[in-house]
């Protein structure tokens, strides 16, 4: 039995993995879950014996003692029963509605902070995530439900024998009749499933077409536009359509579902008549006892019950289980790079280290064509390279395969010698500091963000010289509470916001503070004033100082501070030298430095450059 068609996790292995996370979130839900089997049936059949009871005890002409007694046991256990079924459901319910839930999402969050880079900026992966997302967001999301679904089976099942046994006992044609109506109505269940089933993609898709607008309408970053240019009509109709083919696909499987129901009603009708009809026939004709009678009469309405009820919870533990793959297959992408043992770091001694790039290609995952291909170049130790190119050339996909955030697709990248890939990932990741374009603060204080380490473990002498080295400390000196002021307003109400240049100054503290041994920069001088860019510029060979760098910028004359330039061009390196080689070359470079320093007052480059000392 399998959830899905040519799906990777089979039913039995969800439900073990089901039970398993809620056995270790919460051992007593299992257990509860069992009890509710148990009182779930217990309950209602000792409802139906109490009549049968009370009426051959009166025919049997007992004491008033013995009668009492019989009937306060039984409404005793009742009384008993019913409570322990409303503390079994009410442990079974806030598990699957908590823990369960949040078991489910702090799972997929430590997935999401853990895995590689490259999976998790993948597309594909992005959709499973969706998938993912959705089979565990609601309350009662199916997924967090297979305990309790699965309790329901058990339940009616066992319903389904006990019941049957009674009926069985008086006559045996009347449960061979109620079964075999039951397989009708199975079969329109499944009908009804396979529907479900069979548009589970396409709707899913349409899901995650709303999930994404509904998104996207409510992020700041895009709210600045959708008011300038009007688009809230424009995106307001595509969600409206996409709504409406979300609405219209639904509504064929409510539909589905609402013709097995009704099947369901018409059968129970036709089948349950049928058999009391056989049961007055049986009292009237001396066949029975009144006892009996009241006993497998109610037993037949039941019976239809826990049939039905078989019915229900088989087909919605077969959706929760496709749910579950949802949320597996996620938790399941595998990472490519190492996250084992790995090779070990080159001695303190040996840094910053030789870093050497073999033919090395780039294929963004489901491109068609190579980003980058047949890159050949050695950084040596403390090397400063300035990486400069036209738009899209690949000049961040390549500082993203140097520190490791992706794995060239061909060719091979060595560290000290060492194919980088039999570093640990994380022991790789700690020899680089990186700014990059986007840059992404935490809700934390600003010492934090700069340290990423709690206050306990902050050099807080440290933070204040990297802020100093960034240009940011006469704006944090000038705040209320200096480096403890928080960020991110979304989070701390009392939080400031950054300028975008300001972010990208703490973001320079950050990598200035981790002091890695090769420092990685990609346009990190792009929103900054001309003089604080300008202090940047001059205090390079500082902020650099024993450290491998590569600085990526669109503005050439900066570069030229750096040891060597590479011009990024054609999915390659196109030109590769100091700034006098590659304009006397006259080659991409020189055009783009004349285009560039044309805006400037002739000589003014030079001029900076010398007061810069980098000429
Ligand atoms: N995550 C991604 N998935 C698919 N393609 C991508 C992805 N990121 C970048 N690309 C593509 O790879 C190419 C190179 O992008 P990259 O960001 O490396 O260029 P760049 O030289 O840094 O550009 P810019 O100067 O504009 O920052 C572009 O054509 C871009 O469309």
């Amino acid at each position: 039995m399998s959830t899905e068609k040519g799906a990777a996790y089979s039913a039995w292995s969800n439900m073990v993995y089901s039970m398993r996370v809620h056995w270790r979130a919460r051992p007593l839900t299992l257990i509860c879950c069992g009890i509710a089997v148990l009182v779930g049936v217990g309950l209602p059949f000792v409802s139906i014996l109490m009549p049968k009871i009370v009426i051959d005890n009166i025919t049997a002409g007992v004491t008033p003692g013995k009668f009492i007694l019989s009937v306060g046991m039984m409404a005793l256990l009742l009384a008993v029963l019913s409570s322990v079924k409303s503390y079994a459901d009410l442990i079974t319910n806030d598990s699957v509605g908590t823990i369960s839930i949040f078991k489910h999402l702090q799972t997929t969050m430590i997935k999401h902070l853990n895995m590689d880079y490259e999976v998790l900026e993948s597309p594909g992966y992005a959709k499973k995530g969706e998938k993912a997302w959705r089979a565990m967001q609601s309350n009662h999301s199916p997924a967090s439900n297979i305990p309790r679904v699965i309790s329901q089976l058990l339940m009616n099942v066992l319903g389904f024998l006990t019941y049957g046994l009674v009926i069985v006992t008086v006559h045996p044609l009347i449960i061979v009749f109620l079964v075999l109506s039951a397989g009708i109505n199975w079969m329109a269940l499944t009908r009804a499933r396979k529907l479900e089933k069979d548009t589970r993609e396409e709707r899913s898709k349409v899901q995650g077409k709303l999930w994404y607008i509904q998104k996207a309408s409510k992020e700041p970053s895009g709210g600045k536009d959708v008011r300038l240019y009007n688009l809230n009509g424009l995106i307001g109709g595509i969600f409206q359509n996409v709504l409406n083919s979300s609405t219209e696909k639904e509504h064929k499987v409510a539909t589905g579902d609402m013709k097995a129901q009704l099947s369901d009603s018409v059968l129970s009708l036709i089948r349950d008549g049928a058999a009391y009809a056989f049961l007055i026939y049986l009292l009237l004709n001396d066949k029975m006892t009144l006892g009996n009678f009241v006993l497998v009469f109610a037993a037949i309405g039941a019976f239809s019950g826990w049939l039905s009820g078989i019915l229900r919870s088989s087909s919605e533990l077969m959706r929760s289980l496709s749910e579950m793959s949802d949320i597996r297959e996620y938790l399941d992408v595998p990472d490519n790079s190492n996250t084992g043992a790995g090779h070990k770091l080159p001695s303190e001694d040996m840094l910053p280290p030789a870093i050497t790039l073999r033919n090395i290609g780039y294929t963004y995952p489901e491109a068609k064509e190579p980003t980058l291909h047949g890159i050949d170049l050695d950084i040596k130790p403390g090397e400063r390279i300035a990486i400069v190119g036209p738009n899209g050339a690949g000049k961040t996909t390549l500082i993203k395969l140097l520190c490791g955030l992706y794995k060239p697709t061909s060719g091979e990248i060595t560290l000290s010698g060492v194919d980088t890939t039999l570093y640990n990932r994380d022991d790789y990741f700690s020899l680089f500091s990186t700014v990059f374009q986007d840059i992404h603060l935490f809700c934390n204080d600003i010492a934090g963000n700069i340290s990423q380490q709690s206050p306990d473990q902050t050099d807080y002498e440290k933070v204040k010289k990297c802020l100093e080295m960034s240009g940011l400390l006469d704006k944090v000196n000038g705040l209320d509470k200096g480096e403890s002021t928080l960020l991110v307003r979304r989070v701390h109400s009392d939080a400031i916001e950054l300028s975008g240049g300001e972010m990208q100054k703490l973001a320079l503290a950050r990598a200035l503070y981790k002091d890695a041994p090769v420092i990685i920069l990609d346009e990190p001088t792009a929103a900054l004033d001309p003089i604080a860019e300008s202090e940047i510029y001059q205090r390079y060979a500082e902020l650099t100082a024993g450290r491998t760098s590569i600085y990526i910028s669109h503005r050439l004359a900066s570069t030229r501070f750096c040891d060597r330039i590479l011009l990024v061009d054609g999915g390659g390196i196109a030109e590769c030298g100091t700034h006098d080689e590659l304009m006397s070359n006259g080659g991409k470079y020189a055009e783009m430095f004349n285009v560039q320093s044309h805006y400037y007052k002739d000589g003014e480059v030079a001029d900076n450059a010398e007061a810069l000392n980098l000429a």
